[in-house]
């Protein structure tokens, strides 16, 4: 495609297809939208994150991220509709203009490089980083158990087999450093949403411990205004609550990490459908995905720019 208009968003692409549309997105909105290369995957791939700005120095932030787990096509997908939505909406829709005059957005639409080169080419089911283990033939991390919070606990494997290995050591994975990194570098981030497929569910911290997030009455209030959202377009329903109630328990997982760092609105979303098609979910809902789930961000992101 020779611009983001006559991009195919619905249906899957490759690493460089993605990369190819984000350079053009910037070429074709260079007042609203720059590249930052954050850091580089284990095989040296970049990590590429979109900054949505209308200016101003320390404006807050939203973090969007999609593909940490490559297998989740439809998540990446979702990210680069996302992409071209904002440049859409910006000067046409008043709640997203209102948004992007106070604050700046981030996206990261291919969170998990390695992984996601590896689903193309080599196997379909690949969840993890690509990293190798030292002492063992199984190669990669869980980059959702790598983070520093609740590390090493109940709902992760020491394994370097397994879909859930947590790593050698919290933040050893690059694909999770980087964010990290940026996460601190930045310093205002206000909202912060890691996007997963499978389970039509929209989940707060914890994943680690039962206890109550300080701010799990909010965070639930706004998540059910949310998913109401969210349903309004097709009728698709979706769970909501803290991670370790709603789904099962996870340590090391990003949102923990992320709100005990101090980014009150922190979110898991796990996209369609509920494993009817498994992980291949067919590309004719990739469009109607990215919709419905726009509308949850909207109620998200208004929420951050009003409180
Ligand atoms: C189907 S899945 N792998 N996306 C489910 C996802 C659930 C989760 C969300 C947030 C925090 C921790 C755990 C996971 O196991 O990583
Ligand atoms: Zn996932």
């Amino acid at each position: 495609p020779r611009t983001t208009d006559d991009y195919d968003y619905s249906n899957y692409h490759t690493i460089a297809d993605i990369n190819a549309f984000q350079d053009m997105l910037v070429a074709e909105n260079p007042n609203l939208v720059s590249k930052i290369v954050i850091c580089q995957s284990y095989q040296g791939r970049p990590l590429n994150v979109l900054k949505f700005s209308t200016g101003g120095t320390s404006k807050p932030g939203i973090w969007l991220d999609t593909g940490i787990h490559s297998r989740e096509w439809v998540t990446q997908a979702s990210g680069t509709w996302f992409a071209k939505k904002i440049v859409t909406d910006y000067g046409r829709d008043a709640a997203l203009t209102a948004i992007l005059d106070k604050m700046d957005i981030f996206l990261e639409i291919v969170t998990n490089p390695d992984g996601c080169y590896y689903t193309h080419t080599s196997n379909r089911m690949w969840r993890k980083t690509r990293k190798p283990n030292p002492g063992s033939s199984c190669i990669g991390t869980d980059p959702n158990r790598n983070w520093d919070a609740g590390f090493g606990g109940p709902g992760a494997s020491d394994s370097p087999c397994s879909e859930t290995y947590r790593g050698p050591k919290a933040h050893s994975e690059s694909e999770v450093k980087s964010i990290v990194d940026f996460v601190k570098s930045h310093g205002n981030l206000k909202t912060f949403v890691s996007i997963h497929k499978n389970s039509q569910m929209l989940l707060y911290p914890y994943g680690y411990t039962r206890t109550t997030c300080k701010d799990e009455s909010e965070l639930h209030n706004l998540a059910r205004k949310a998913i109401t959202d969210l349903a309004s377009l097709y009728g698709t329903s979706y769970r909501y609550g803290s991670i370790i109630n709603t789904i099962y328990q996870a340590s090391g997982g990003t949102i923990d990490w992320t709100y005990n760092h101090g980014i009150k609105n922190s979110y898991t979303f796990e996209l369609r459908d509920t494993s009817h098609y498994g992980f291949i979910l067919p590309a004719n809902q990739i469009l109607p995905t990215a919709k419905e789930t726009w509308l949850a961000l909207m109620a998200i992101m208004e929420h951050t720019k009003d409180n």
